[in-house]
């Protein structure tokens, strides 16, 4: 795929691990707030709105007490009366006006934070390293970007403010009664510290168990896009989404995990309500009491039948807003873990390359999974030159190749373009130099042209097929059904992989730097692509420095220099003659290569034959 490399202007590399990064930190409120950004000002006015019309809503209820007193006053004090009924309608408006507000805040602040965070985490996975994506999957990434920032999405916009407010109520009620009456606000909360317990035994291990309930979704998740995937496979073989293993084994995990939980703290959450519901079972005897006893007034006691209730119920809240802190905990640690992984690091010296020649002195390369692909690899691909790269399968070929732009870095030993060693040279002076050709094309959702203007955003039309001529690929893309604005990639027209392979050259023509590197295609495409796709490249190689991944008997046998590799070695370098007269190696190679070509010419032959006769 070129684009990565060509376009994006960031090359990947450097086998680093992440920070450790405090997950607990990240978990909880603290975390939260540090991801919610530009938006923090929003939610925290979203919040305190819903404080302000969690207070008006409590007002009435004072209101009413006071109401009482003015009516069972001999004799009664109408007026009064009257004036606290209009605060009390005035206070019920303020409530929903507040709460209103509240809500419209906190789904601003919310889609806000959606946009925010998915920017923030795709420019993210445009400057790490390559090391990084080596030790996650899709399935993992794409949950972070989409499920865990819609879940705080959804927390911002609907359980933040109420949480706050959740918070509040109890704080606000319990001062108020205590104020009135400290003995009745008492009462009140009898139930509370047994409540309270009850949650703590309820919640507790849920994080461990929701860890587990990740995991299991994270399971999911890779087992469907890789069924997704791989659904041409699964339906050639007869095979159904039960008999591809892990994934139904995940799902049904995911039930039987759903199942333990309800089992494990279905009583606890019982217990909780009757507690929480049961406050009046102490108020009225107790009040009665006092009230007989002459210690309690009428209207306090009417205060403490209407608002002590209230005063359990919103620890309720408190606890359903504690459920879901704790429930998107792991997912803002999960973000904040993307969001602060280490950038490829930047050139410090910012060296220009002296010429267009490339050079590996020394190379060691180590995979971050501990694989020694490449040790002690020299050899010079000069200037204007066709240097091939022939060896075994897994002999270091394409690890070299990655080597140059940066997609990985070496871990001893010098890559050098231009007499300069790769990472002095600033990524986007080392970039504009190199284009890259890799066998398995890339083409992303959009028309021919954006696909081609990848490689040259200000291309106009008529360099777009210019270069599409050259590299042999107008032909088809005129008889696509709307030319070069045609939908293709994923969801857009079918391409062959000739006709790809082809538009990738046309890219790499367009972008027209000086070096080419160069991995050719190993499954040969039918004869006329074939000779469509060596005409393209031949014109693309044309006064370049070419390093070639060589997978053709033309290509070693014309390139200026050969490097043959094995295990991760250079086990000999020079022209074809040299290493045919010395290279048991390139010997073999060359043998083995020749065999597939008389064989490969042979099927045509007899194919040609059948023609004819039949
Ligand atoms: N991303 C990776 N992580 C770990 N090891 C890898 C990775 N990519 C390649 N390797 C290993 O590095 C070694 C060299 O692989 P490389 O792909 O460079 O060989 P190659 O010569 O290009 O092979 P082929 O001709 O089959 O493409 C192999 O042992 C391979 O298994």
């Amino acid at each position: 795929m070129t684009t990565a490399v060509e376009t994006h202007g960031h090359a990947l590399s450097v086998p680093t691990e992440p920070p450790p990064i405090d997950a607990h930190r990240m978990e909880g409120m603290r975390g939260l707030f540090a991801l919610m950004g530009t938006q923090r000002p929003l939610v925290i006015g979203a919040s305190l709105s819903a404080v302000l019309g969690v207070a008006a809503g409590l007002a009435p209820f004072f209101f009413l007490a006071h109401m009482a007193t003015a009516i069972f006053a001999t004799p009664p004090r109408l007026d009064e009366v009257r004036t606290l009924a209009l605060a009390s309608v005035g206070a019920v408006a303020l409530r929903y006006v507040m709460s209103g507000l509240a809500t419209v805040l906190a789904h601003v602040a919310a889609f806000r934070l959606l946009h925010e965070l998915r920017m923030r985490l795709a420019r993210k996975l445009g400057d790490v390293p390559l090391s990084f994506f080596a030790t996650r999957t899709t399935g993992e990434l794409k949950r972070v970007m989409m499920d865990d920032v819609n879940q705080i999405e959804a927390f911002v916009a609907h359980n933040f403010p109420d949480g706050v407010a959740a918070f509040a109520v109890p704080l606000l009620t319990a001062a108020a009664l205590v104020s009135v009456d400290y003995r009745m606000a008492l009462a009140s909360i009898a139930a509370a510290p047994v409540a309270v317990l009850v949650m703590s035994l309820a919640l507790r291990g849920t994080e461990e168990q929701y860890r587990t309930w990740q995991a299991t979704q994270d399971r999911t998740n890779n087992g469907l896009l890789e069924y997704l995937r791989g659904i041409h496979v699964i339906k050639t073989f007869g095979l159904t989404a039960k008999s591809f293993g892990d994934l139904a084994q995940s799902i049904e995990e995911n039930t039987r995990w759903m199942e333990r939980f309800m089992r494990r703290h279905g009583r606890a959450y019982g217990a909780f309500h009757a507690l929480i519901g049961s406050s009046l079972v102490v108020l009225v005897p107790m009040g009665g009491h006092l009230y007989l006893a002459g210690s309690l007034a009428l209207p306090d006691l009417v205060l403490f039948l209407v608002l002590g209730p209230q005063l359990l119920t919103s620890l309720m809240r408190v606890m359903f807003a504690w459920g879901n802190v704790k429930r998107i905990g792991e997912g803002n640690a999960r973000i904040a873990r993307v969001l602060l992984a280490p950038d490829l690091v930047e050139a410090t010296k910012k060296a220009q390359p002296l010429h267009h020649g490339l050079a590996f002195r020394g190379v060691g390369f180590r995979y971050t999974d501990g694989n020694e692909a490449l040790r002690g690899v020299s050899f010079e691909a000069g200037a204007g030159k066709v240097t091939a790269l022939v060896g075994p399968s897994g002999a270091g070929k394409t690890t070299i190749a990655r080597l140059v732009p940066r997609l990985w870095e070496a871990t001893s030993g010098r890559v050098e373009m231009g007499g300069v060693d790769v990472n002095e040279i600033p990524l986007d002076a080392l970039l504009e130099r190199l284009s890259v050709v890799f066998q398995d094309v890339f083409l992303f959702h959009g028309t021919v042209k954006d696909n081609l203007r990848l490689a040259k955003p200000d291309a106009t039309d008529e360099e777009l097929v210019a270069a599409c001529k050259a590299a042999r690929a107008h032909g088809f893309v005129e008889a696509l059904p709307d030319g070069y604005d045609t939908w293709i990639g994923e969801r857009g027209a079918r391409l062959s992989g000739g006709e790809k392979q082809r538009l990738s050259i046309a890219r790499a023509l367009l972008k027209d730097a000086p070096i080419l590197i160069l991995d050719e295609a190993t499954a040969f495409a039918d004869p006329e692509n074939e000779a469509l796709i060596q005409e393209g490249l031949a014109t693309l190689c044309q006064a370049r420095t070419v390093l070639v991944i060589a997978h053709r008997l033309s290509t070693v046998a014309s390139a200026d220099h050969i490097v043959v590799l094995d295990a991760g070695e250079v086990v000999d370098q020079g022209p074809h003659e040299a290493l045919l007269g010395r290279c048991g190696l390139y010997q073999e190679l060359w043998a083995r290569h020749a065999e597939a070509r008389d064989w490969s010419l042979h099927v045509r032959g007899l194919r040609a034959a059948e023609g004819v006769l039949s």
